[in-house]
Formats: structure tokens, sequence, C-alpha cells
């Protein structure tokens, strides 16, 4: 790059700066200008008058209130819009680009070459003329998309074309340019092997300056009501679809904010592990949940299977085939169908009590809700079932009044229960006490029924365990258990797990899907209609009910699903099905799949050797960063692992120790500090990850990525079968920079199949 055209762009980049300093100080007086205007404002309630003297003073009265509101709302608009531009001009100062394009329009008649620039945010002039444009705006995403010469690009008014002349990228920091360097690729390789080689941190970073073309097509697709992102561990599934967020947000600003948008995420300190990518791209979080969340939200009242407890469980084989049924697309077909029939019988309710007694008896409401039309749907009979039930109960006032705890009540007021109840006693008339004491029992039998009236209204006389229950028992007359091979023992059995369960308050992840799916089904709901995109991310690990649980209950959102069918550390079999599960739900012509093959996350070494862990690796091409080869240390693996962390610091690099399971962890991290060396025990998911050495069993490592991994006892006795596998390749994939791999006995015999080259053996 020569030196004058370093110079005109340094001279550039000085005028830009310069316009955002001017713009950044008129925010400010904005700002201060809108604060004052507040303040003002607030003073207007001062004047006034609150006048309840007749009807016109009150109208009066409330239309100046109305004024007032209306003033006050709109000087905190004025006062926050100022602030989030002051925000955004903030994030552009210093480092206001990253990359400039020119090209000549294809519409344009007079072919003219245009030059833009292109960063976080857009900055304008008054006269509307762009400094920087937006990486989210249309004409950006040419930047993205190829090299040089004709390139299309999406616009709301159809698709454009234009003719790319030049593509520089530069590396700014604190308004001087760092490097620049012109390019034919879509992003060039060296700023993306700049951006790979920096350490893991704590926090996901984004990825804006580097997204790859085929992140880009990820990130820009509107159409689809299904976007599934299949790719390999450490391909940028996660950081594309922050990024599509982003893009989202901003596609759709003014239409949605970012509470309509729900990512589901594997575990939660993955959560907080991405927290930071949206609000350095100037947007809010979205809505963050694992399902395990979502489920506990939705029943508050019993304790879902943790991530910890399901880990273990699926290591039992009967469960594995009960997911693998209960989890099945026909197994939620079969809740509707159950669902259906529940209009004409085998609806579950429970007696209303009370004072201790049974109001409405089971039976008797079972008999209302049968007694209304059949082609009602559930939630008109459940409807027409409580107005019955609150009629009902409004014509057993009078005769409650008449029983022994009225009297008894009556006796047992104070004289002050008395005034409330009946009112200044001087300006009190009853023609008799026969009289008084009929209006005080109303109001006291009114007062006692009041919980009975609730719990109508809020349908809690339903028997939503029983229900299920219930279901559960009549499932071989909906589906055939051969099928899916289960002898009708294994599934009384299973039924008697579920009802232990519920009896202790408890519910498996696979049964809470069933419960609040035929829960909801039942009281008529129909989801969530304010949610516009849900993600799921780690896919994989969800069943294929799950999934369509979820589409259920949020019916207005387009769906991104983010997979790696070779990560299944929970429902192995079923990946599948998931699949194919994924395009019977959504309608294939509003469908997508983009598959990622290229992987950035770790060196080519550590990506060659986990690839070849795998039976079935579809083609994943590393991106070429160079390190050193896998290792493997067998022996004293607690003496070992003293040692290497020593190296790991030494150079620089964040150490995970991941091991199998959390009692394991807990054991390794106890070791360390016995021995002198520090490091951070992670257990539990509501932890957050922290700078330093951590100690993490393998299913809380999902989706995070350390610079340095060592596995802990890698031998038979923790991965030994088959279903072992997509777990070790998901640990081992977590390392960016360098890999171990520890034991104190043979090594597993999962690792029987990888070339020796790939690693060494030391
Ligand atoms: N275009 C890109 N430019 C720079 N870095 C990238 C790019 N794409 C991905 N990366 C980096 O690669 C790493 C892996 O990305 P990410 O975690 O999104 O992968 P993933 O496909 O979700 O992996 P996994 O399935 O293992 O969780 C991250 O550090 C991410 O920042």
């Amino acid at each position: 790059m020569t030196d004058t055209i370093r110079d005109n762009e340094q001279q550039h980049l000085d005028l830009v700066l310069k316009e955002l300093d001017k713009k950044i100080v008129e925010t400010g007086t904005r700002i201060s200008r809108a604060k004052d205007n507040l303040k003002e404002a607030e003073k207007g309630w001062q004047d006034i008058r609150v006048k309840f003297s007749d009807f016109n003073a009150v109208v009066e009265t409330g239309a100046s209130v109305h004024a007032q509101q209306q003033i006050l709302a709109q000087r905190e608009r004025d006062q926050s819009q100022a602030e989030v531009q002051m925000a955004t001009l903030k994030k552009l100062q210093g480092r206001p680009y990253f990359a400039r394009i020119d090209f000549i329009d294809q519409s344009d008649q007079a072919a003219q070459k245009e030059t833009i620039y292109i960063g976080l945010a857009s900055f304008a002039d008054e006269s509307g003329h762009f400094y920087v444009y937006d990486w989210r705006a249309p004409i950006s995403s040419i930047y993205y998309d190829g090299a040089l010469g004709k390139i299309d690009y999406q616009t709301p008014d159809g698709t454009q074309t234009a003719d790319v002349k030049l593509k520089r990228q530069f590396e700014i920091a604190d308004g001087v340019i760092l490097t620049l360097f012109d390019t034919e690729e879509a992003v060039g390789d060296k700023l993306l092997l700049e951006a790979l080689s920096s350490d893991s941190s704590t926090k996901m970073k984004s990825i804006v300056t580097t997204i790859q073309r085929e992140q880009n097509r990820i990130i820009r697709d509107t159409d689809s009501d299904l976007l599934f992102v299949q790719g390999a561990a450490g391909s940028g599934k996660t950081a594309a679809v922050l990024q599509r967020i982003a893009y989202l947000l901003y596609r759709y600003r003014g239409k949605i904010t970012s509470g309509q948008v729900v990512l589901f995420s594997p575990n939660q300190i993955f959560n907080d592990y991405v927290n930071e990518v949206l609000p350095d791209l100037g947007e809010n979080n979205m809505i963050q949940m694992t399902f395990y969340q979502y489920a506990n939200y939705r029943l508050p009242k019993i304790e879902v299977q943790t991530l910890a407890e399901r880990f273990e469980s699926e290591n039992d084989p009967e469960s594995v085939k009960m997911t693998d049924f209960k989890g099945s697309l026909p197994f939620f077909k079969a809740v509707r169908r159950y669902s259906e029939h529940i209009g004409r019988s085998g609806m579950s309710f429970r007696n209303l009590m009370f004072q201790g007694e049974i109001f409405f008896s089971s039976e008797e409401i079972a008999e209302i809700y049968y007694s209304f039309n059949s082609n009602y749907s559930l939630s008109q009979r459940l409807e027409a079932t409580k107005q019955a039930l609150l009629r009902k109960t409004m014509g057993r006032i009078s005769s409650e009044m008449k029983k022994r705890w009225v009297d008894i009540a009556i006796e047992n007021l104070a004289a002050s229960d008395l005034e409330l109840m009946l009112g200044d006693p001087d300006k009190r008339e009853f023609e008799s006490e026969k009289k008084e004491r009929n209006e005080l029992a109303k109001k006291i039998v009114r007062e006692a029924l009041k919980p009975v009236f609730r719990r109508i209204r809020r349908g809690i006389f339903m028997n939503p365990n029983k229900l299920f229950l219930g279901f559960l028992k009549a499932v071989p007359t909906l589906l055939s258990l051969d099928q899916f091979g289960i002898q009708p023992d294994e599934w009384s059995r299973a039924c008697d797990r579920s009802a232990a369960d519920l009896a202790d308050g408890k519910l498996n992840l696979n049964d809470t899907a069933i419960y609040l799916y035929l829960f909801d089904l039942v009281n008529g709901h129909h989801g969530d209609r304010s949610i516009r995109f849900l993600f799921v991310d780690e896919v994989q690990d969800y069943t294929a009910f799950q999934l369509a649980f979820l589409k259920f209950s949020f019916p207005k959102a387009k769906f991104t699903l983010l997979g790696d069918l070779n990560q299944a550390i929970f429902t192995r079999t079923n990946a599948s099905s998931l699949e194919s599960a994924m395009y019977q739900l959504f309608d294939p012509d509003k469908s997508r799949t983009i598959k990622l093959t290229k992987t950035y996350r770790s060196t080519e070494q550590i990506t060659d050797f986990t690839s070849a862990l795998l039976t079935d690796s579809e083609n994943i091409e590393a991106f070429a960063r160079e390190g050193q080869k896998p290792q493997f240390i067998k022996g004293n693996a607690a003496a070992n692992l003293v040692k290497i962390l020593k190296d790991n610091l030494a150079d620089e690099l964040t150490t995970a120790i991941i091991t199998k399971t959390a009692a394991q962890a807990k054991e390794v991290h106890e070791d360390l500090l016995q021995a002198g060396t520090a490091s951070t025990l992670i257990t539990l998911e509501n932890q957050r990850l922290v700078p330093g050495t951590i100690v993490i069993p393998g299913y809380l490592a999902k989706g995070l990525e350390f610079d340095a991994v060592i596995l802990w006892q890698v031998d038979n006795r923790n991965y030994s079968g088959e279903n072992d596998r997509e777990l070790l390749y998901t640990v081992a994939s977590r390392a960016m920079h360098r890999l171990t791999i520890l034991s104190d006995q043979e090594f597993s015999r999962l690792f029987n199949q990888v070339d020796e080259h790939l690693y060494e053996k030391i």
C-alpha cells in the first residue's frame, strides 16, 4: 500500500472524526437541553389544580393531568433519544469504521463510482451525507458477500446489483490507521487470522468485522420460517446468530423490540458468556433462557429436572429408550389426539373444598363439564364450566348463611368488625335483628367464599397431575409401543416412575414438556403470540417433542435452530429424527438449511484431531491456523495436571479442566488446592465464568471455548460406550490453541480409530 493512499485515508479518517466530535458536542447540548426541558415540564404538576367540586371540575382536572403526562412523556422521549444517539456516536469515536467499498450501482444510469465506509452504526450529517454506513444496511452486505465484480444484494425493494471496484479493510485504534489493505476476497484471511489468534475470554466477542459469506447468509435471512444452521463445533453458529439478532433488530426497528426475540441456550453459563455481544453492537439483549428455566417458570410448584440430573439419568439404557419414545413427534401428536378425546371423557378434576368439606365434588364438576354440547372446544367447555360453577356458588350463599359456622363467626365478631361490616352504629337502621344477622351472614359467607371463587376462575378444580398420568396410561391405546421397541411392562414401569416423581413434586424434562403441552391444550392456551423470532442453540440436545412444543408455544415466531448433530450429548440416537421432525413441523417451502463446514475456534491440529473422533464426520474444514498437536499424557494424572497448568500459564493460556461429572470436578479442584494451584470450580449452572483456570464438568462446557483444555481421566471408565463419543468430541472441541488428554490408565477405546499422526503421546 503506498504512503499516499495511507495519507489520504488518514486524512479522511481525521475528517470523519472531526465531524463525529462536532456531533458529540451537539448531542451533548441536546441532552442537557432535554434534561432542562424535562425538569421544567415536571414543574407543570404544581400548576394543576385538583378540583372535585362538580362533574365539570373533575373532567377539567382529568384533562390537565392527561396533558401534563403527555408533555412529560414527550420530554422523556426526547432525552432518551438523544442519549441513545450519544451512545452510538461514542461507540464510533476512535474507530468509526472498519472497511471501505468502491462500487458502481448497476441501476445508476450515470454509472458513477460511489465510495462508502462501513462501521458499527450509521453516521450522517444534516444534509443526509453518510460518513459511515451501518454494517447491517442493505448495501453493506456486499462487503461480506463476495470478491470484486458484480454482486447482488437484497434491499426492501428487491434485489440490486453493484459492481465492486475496491474493497479495503482497516485496523483503526484511537483515531489512527494501524493497517489497511485491499483485498479481493469476501473478508480477507489476514484479518480473520488476527481475530482468531486472540486469546479466549470469559465473554464472547462480536465478529462484525470478519463475518464470512456463509454466515452473512444466515444473518440476513428474513424469508425463512425455519432456518436450520448445521455446523461443526466452532464453525461460528453462535457467533453468526448473535449477529443475526442484531441484524433483525435493526432491520425491523420500530416494529419489533429485543423483548420479542427469545434465545434458548444450552445452560445458564452460556447465557452469561454471550451476553455482551449485543450491547457491544449497540442493541439491547434479547430474552435468554434455558428450556429448564422456561419449564420451571411455567410450573413453579413442580421441581423440574436439572441439567446435571438429566445428564446422569441419560446413562440408564431404559431412560434413553424412553427419551426416544416420549421425545418423538408421534408422541407429540398422540397428546393432541388424547386432548381431542377429552372433550368426550377422561378429564380429571379435584374436589373443591370449603370449610373443610367438599363443596363441589370432582364427580359433580365432571358432570357439569360434560353437560355441554359435544362440539364445544376444550377452552369453551372450560369457560362454560367455570361460569356454571360460579353461578352455583352464588346460589349456595343463602344456604351457607344458615350454617352453624356462620353463627360462630358472627358471635366472635368484635365491635370494630361489626362497625366495619355494617357501618356507623348511629346510622344503622335495621328493621329487625334477623335482618341484621342476615346482612352480617351474607358478608361473612361472601368473604369466606372468595378463595372458592378465585379457584374456580383460575380453573384450579382441574387435576392436571391426574390428567397427565391418565394420559400416560392411555398411551398404549394411542401408539404402538412395539414400534419403539418398548414392552408393555417397561411402559407401565415408566408410568409408575412418573407417578412417583409427581407424588414427590418432581418431573423429568421429557415429562415436563408432555405435561405442559397437555395442560395448555385442555386450557385452550395458544402460546405467546408476541414473540417474533426464536433461536435455539444446541438444538441437537432437544427432542422432536420439545421442538414441536416450542413451535406450539410461540406460534408467531420465525425459528432459527443451530445445531451440530455430532454433539448430541443428551439425546444421542434422536439426532436424525430431530432433523426429519424439523421439516415436518415447518412448511418445506419456507425452510432453509445452511451448512457451515469451516471451523474457526481451534487450530488446524486440534480440528483435525477432534474430527477424527467422529465416526461420521462430514467434511469439516479447519481454518489454517497452526498450533501444537493434541498431547496424550499417561501416568500420574494429578501430577501431570499441575505441570501442564504451569506450562499453560507460562504461555499465558487460560485453561479449562473438563471432567465427566460434577463429582470429579470437585475432586480435581480440591486436589489442585492441596497442591497450591488456584482454580475456580464450576458445577452449578448459575455460576459465572471468571478469568483464570476453571474446572468444569463436560455438560456445562457446551458452547464455551478456552485457550487450552485439559481433559481429565479419558479412559474406559469415563468414556467407554459409543454413546460417549459425541460428548468426547464436544469437550475436546472446546480447545482453541492447546489440548491435553490425561489419564492414569489406558486411554479410552474411542481413540482407537484416530490416526496416530494426529496427536503426540508423551
Ligand atoms: N467470521 C468470524 N470471524 C471471527 N471469528 C469467528 C468467526 N466465526 C466464528 N468465529 C469465532 O470462532 C469461535 C467459535 O464460534 P462459535 O462459538 O460461534 O461456534 P459454534 O459453531 O457455535 O460452536 P459450538 O457448536 O462448538 O458451540 C468463536 O471464538 C468465534 O468468535
